[in-house]
């Protein structure tokens, strides 16, 4: 900014009592880049009340500071300190008055949180708070305080702003007239956020005894009932909640710890894994865990912004929301600090297991609480245990660095790495379970896929989770392929899609002749393939598999379906599927270990072959209950799930 001299008619927030010095320093100061960078103009100021220069002032404050914001005061600008406690924060350049007492803080407070600014009217209610008012005043700002925190989903702030409430009201002190009833729905569902959801489903009933009619009770009621019977039971009416999920980013499901334990365990990093309690059955849910913290910021216009995690992921830019996120949490509360501790951290040593209990057995947050959380500990937990959210989008966007947002849960975090794992993830907004794939034997340890086998970062994302190699089983075995095997397979792998292209140009033209050469040379580009692997070697090959794939689909598109549907068999067989043709029957004994959902799928396309192309019901009948079973393994489907979930694929 130039040093030329002002004036008035430049500057209309002049008139507010800036003079001219003060002014220049102003601009002279980094934060005026700033300040226009909040995109709010300054001319925003010009005739405008007290009030609403003072909103203007507190949204660029916002933007430079976080949830620092100035008060300008009536009367004109005197300097003045801010008193310790005191939210009112200098910008340079600016100075600031102090309201006084009598300041109605709880209207203004109230216009902020009606207009949504529900940050600045918490701090607006804080400041009212630090002044010496009287009870029934310090009653209704807490009283508003606490629907602004819990819109803030600052559920422990909410607890205790609540808690004061009714304690007051039992007190004897006045509030408004419907103050009990409404303090009682937040205290309960504060303590429903916390997850504990023993003493919300006490006060959502103590509120329905103030007030039967009270509908965000009976609604609440019936929430935490059902959350605590899938908490218990495993029992989840997953369609209804994946339809809920159309329209929300949060989703509200119980917790569910199934026939799992968390064990000692040699040559896995933190030391520590998953087993199985008992013998498993594939499709059995193992785990439910909502997200404790998620990071959905995806703006990558800022990259000064990345946070230096040594560029192991591709979605940076939430890990760091994350990690501040999960600061907030932990501040708001500390109960949850040993949990997140407990996640190993390859920095620090993990200070205890308990990620297993139940957090409804968690002490509740004391008011005033302090708690030391070290950063580099907390970005070290994020780095190794986040995973990517709505990861059907980071499908979507494979190989490219889009962000699709990171979230941080407490049990799924503790399941080892295998590139072929007897367990599958899936998620529904921050909620993310796993099922078994196949059959486990009790002690047998538990394991995810942390990345795609075919994703194109995987050596390196595999690299930066463990710098001595991965451990799995996979691993171990593949080493019985040699280094001329796998570096032809990578090789074969690079031409598959330059072929598929190739063909599927030459098929959209129509079925001629010349189509046909490079079709069988497909086929032996297949078979080149497969003699990749060793004979004796696992038979997931998930080279393999997604040339079988792209093989199906010419091969249905040339007509020829029997082969296409060998194909798609082998596809799944070789991402780790167990499908096994009987005289009378389709066995389904293990779902692959990626793409699950696509399964059901191509097994309907198999059943609609038989039945519509060849007109053979009875064998479409089979491939189509074939699928069904696949939609258990999968998704926990029963029969109406299976169609429901099916439908328009059904149809077709
Ligand atoms: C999300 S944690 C899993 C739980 C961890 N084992 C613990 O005790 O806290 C991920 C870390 O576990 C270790 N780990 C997981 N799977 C592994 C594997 N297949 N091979 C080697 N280390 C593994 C690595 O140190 C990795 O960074």
């Amino acid at each position: 900014m130039s040093s030329r001299s002002t004036t008035r008619s430049d500057y209309p927030f002049m008139g507010l009592g800036i003079d001219t010095r003060t002014l220049q320093s102003t601009l002279r100061h980094p934060n005026f880049k700033s300040v226009c960078a909040a995109n709010l103009s300054l001319e925003d100021l010009q005739g405008k009340t007290v009030e609403e220069r003072a909103i203007v002032y507190a949204k660029i404050a916002l933007k430079l500071h976080g949830t620092n914001f100035i008060l300008v005061a009536p009367g004109g600008v005197k300097n003045t300190n801010p008193r310790p406690g005191s939210i009112v924060e200098q910008i340079p350049g600016f100075t600031v008055d102090e309201l006084p007492d009598q300041f109605d803080f709880c209207a203004l407070g109230n216009r902020y949180f009606q207009q949504g600014d529900l940050e600045i009217a918490v701090k607006i209610y804080d400041e009212g708070l630090s002044r010496d008012v009287a009870p029934e005043v310090r009653l209704l700002l807490r009283h508003n305080r606490s629907q602004a925190h819990l819109r803030l989903a600052n559920f422990a702030s909410t607890y205790h702003d609540s808690s004061f409430v009714l304690k007051q009201l039992d007190e004897g002190v006045v509030g408004p007239s419907n103050a009990r009833v409404k303090a009682t729905i937040r205290l309960a569902r504060a303590l429903e956020g916390m997850r504990h959801l023993t003493l919300a489903l006490e006060q959502y009933k103590k509120a329905l005894d103030i007030n039967a009619a009270a509908s965000e009770a009976v609604e609440g009621l019936e929430r935490v009932q059902r959350k605590i019977r899938e908490s218990e039971e495993g029992s989840y009416d997953w369609r209804k909640l994946e339809k809920i999920a159309e329209t929300e980013t949060r989703l509200d499901a119980g917790d569910f710890i199934g026939p799992i334990k968390l064990v000692n365990m040699e040559g896995r990093g933190g030391g520590r894994g998953v087993v199985a309690t008992r013998d498993i059955e594939a499709g059995e849910l193992l785990l439910v865990d909502k997200a404790i913290v998620v990071g959905d910021q995806h703006d990558a216009s800022d990259p000064s912004r990345v946070f230096p995690f040594g560029g192991n992921r591709a979605w940076q830019l939430s890990l760091y929301q994350l990690a501040q996120r999960l600061a907030h949490v932990l501040k708001e509360d500390p109960s949850l600090v040993p949990f997140v501790h407990s996640l190993h951290s390859k920095v620090l040593p993990a200070s205890c297991d308990v990620a297993f209990e139940s957090l409804d057995q968690r002490p509740l947050p004391q008011e005033d609480e302090s708690v030391q959380l070290g950063t580099i500990r907390l970005e070290s937990i994020c780095a190794t245990n986040s995973f990517g959210w709505r990861e059907g989008s980071l499908e979507r966007s494979k190989g490219s660095t889009l962000d699709p947002g990171s979230s941080l849960h407490l049990r799924m975090s503790l399941l080892n790495h295998s590139c072929v794992p007897n367990a599958a993830r899936e998620e529904i907004c921050d909620v993310k379970m796993a099922r078994a794939r196949v059959p486990i034997k009790e002690g047998e340890e538990v394991c995810l896929s942390y990345v795609d086998p075919l994703h194109s970062r995987r050596p390196y994302i595999l690299a930066a989770h463990f710098p001595d190699g991965c451990k799995c089983a996979y691993c171990l075995d593949e080493k019985h392929d040699t280094a001329e095997q796998i570096a032809k397979r990578n090789e074969l792998h690079d031409q598959t899609l330059p072929k598929v292209s190739q063909i599927s140009q030459q098929l959209s033209e129509g079925l001629s002749p010349e189509v046909f050469a490079p079709i069988l040379e497909f086929q032996d580009h297949v078979a080149a393939l497969e003699l990749t692997y060793s004979a004796g070697s696992s038979t997931f090959r998930p080279h393999l598999a997604g040339a079988c794939l792209f093989f199906a689909s010419i091969l249905r598109n040339a007509l020829s379906f029997d082969a296409a549907d060998h194909y798609t068999l082998e596809y799944l067989r070789f991402l780790g599927a167990i499908v096994e043709e009987h005289a009378d029957r389709i066995e389904v004994r293990a779902a692959p270990a990626f793409e699950g959902s696509v399964a059901p799928l191509e097994l309907i396309s198999i059943a609609g072959h038989h039945a519509r192309v060849k007109g053979d019901v009875v064998e479409g009948r089979k491939w189509f209950s074939a699928a069904a079973k696949m939609s258990r393994l999968v998704h926990g489907d029963d029969w109406d799930a299976f169609i429901d979930r099916h439908a328009e694929h059904v149809q077709r």
